[in-house]
């Protein structure tokens, strides 16, 4: 056997990132994660942690012990509860925080922030007074234009990245340019992205997964197998895609990281809080002990309804969200989820239409 060495995989974005200041709004495990990878991409990364004895941690110990157990951070990395050290010099400024409160977050932060500086949506989830997406929020928060505001989405659970196993994600922003800086910014050699210019796609497919993630995890939950689940997965794709583009989204990037790739990863994974959640449902315990248990955000249960809402209104039909919600809400038993009852047919339908769903055209589903 030959014992030639290897070539390892590097990236040469460590001196292209030097001096980029950057700041990460949220210490929970997205945000302490994402800002090791920003580091280990050469950004001069400040975390801001709500509760000062997380911040203190991170900033003396370089350990997060709540969230990412084990996990070393980098030394160069810096925390701080105060948001105007935080955010001095931050051109980038990345935000993890359940999407519940980023209204408020952002409120606070906006008297720190540099006009120049772009935010960064890295939040799966939807508002739900408004069911407003969240580069939505901050582009109505902060009334600013859509070019200084992105997004990052793909197959990225926590943990997983945090011990640097290797995935990829998606930077988006109606600017490419921006996009690209944003990208730039995050590539770590084990932290590959990429770029496109549809941000209400990239961030519907983080959304969406949640749901159909819910889903697969109360199935799993009864004890079905692979064959309901992977049922789940195809029907959910076709819902997730047909939501989208009648939002404005471009399919492509359905079937990409932000979709079919976050798909995979968030109903596959045990690691996944929506996937738990939905698992914990479905051995029959009821959504106020689920929230008890689960100690981390699971933003799939506070984007049903508002997902729902706006489906309703663009005329969507949507068969598992639908019944996600009524197991959510006690109207169906756990055991009644799957694919078999998602739709009462005269005629069976045709199992996939060519071209692209049209909304208003009738429902792919
Ligand atoms: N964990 C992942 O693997 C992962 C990956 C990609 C995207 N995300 C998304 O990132 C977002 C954050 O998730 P997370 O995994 O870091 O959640 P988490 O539960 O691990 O952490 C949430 C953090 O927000 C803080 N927080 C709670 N209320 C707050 C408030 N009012 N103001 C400010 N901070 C508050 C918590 O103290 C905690 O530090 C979610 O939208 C999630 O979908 C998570
Ligand atoms: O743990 P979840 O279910 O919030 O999923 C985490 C990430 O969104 C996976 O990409």
């Amino acid at each position: 056997m030959s014992t030639k060495s290897i070539p390892v995989v590097t990236s040469n974005n460590g001196t292209r990132n030097r001096g980029r200041k950057v700041a990460v709004i949220g210490s929970g495990s997205w945000g302490t994660t994402f800002a090791k990878v920003l580091s280990d991409a050469g950004c001069e990364v400040t975390v801001w942690a709500r509760r000062p004895e997380i911040a203190s941690e991170i900033q003396v110990a370089k350990r997060n012990s709540q969230y990412l157990p084990g996990i070393n951070l980098p030394k160069t990395l810096k925390a701080t509860d105060d948001l105007a050290t935080a955010l001095k010099g931050a051109r980038l400024v990345f935000l993890a925080v359940p999407s519940q409160t980023l209204r408020q977050n952002l409120l606070d932060l906006e008297p720190f922030l540099d006009r120049r500086s772009v935010l960064v949506s890295l939040v799966k989830g939807v508002e739900q007074t408004t069911t407003m997406r969240m580069s939505e929020v901050i582009i109505d928060t902060l009334d600013i234009g859509p070019e200084r505001v992105g997004v990052i989405s793909g197959p990225n659970i926590a943990l997983e990245i945090a011990k640097e196993q290797p995935t990829g994600a998606v930077a988006s922003c109606v600017d490419l340019q921006v996009a690209q800086e944003i990208a730039t910014s995050c590539s770590a050699p084990y932290f590959r992205t990429y770029v496109n210019t549809d941000v209400v796609g990239t961030e519907l497919g983080g959304v969406l997964k949640n749901l159909i993630a819910l889903a697969i995890g109360i199935v799993d939950g009864v004890g079905y197998g692979e064959n309901t689940k992977a049922a789940i997965i195809t029907r959910g794709l076709a819902e997730m895609t047909e939501f989208a583009v009648a939002s404005g989204a471009d399919p492509v990037t359905l079937s990409g990281l932000a979709g079919l790739g976050d798909l995979i990863a968030t109903c596959q994974s045990p690691l996944s809080r929506n996937n738990t959640a939905g698992r914990l449902i479905g051995q029959g315990y009821s959504q106020e002990e689920t929230r008890e248990q689960m100690q981390q955000t699971a933003e799939g249960i506070t984007s049903v309804p508002p997902v729902l809402e706006l489906a309703h209104e663009r005329g969507i039909v949507m068969p598992i969200v639908e019944q996600v919600q009524m197991v959510l809400s006690g109207t169906m038993a756990p055991k009644n989820l799957g694919p078999h009852l998602a739709t009462e047919d005269d005629v069976p339908r045709p199992e996939l239409r060519l071209g692209v769903p049209q909304p208003g055209v009738g429902s792919a589903l």
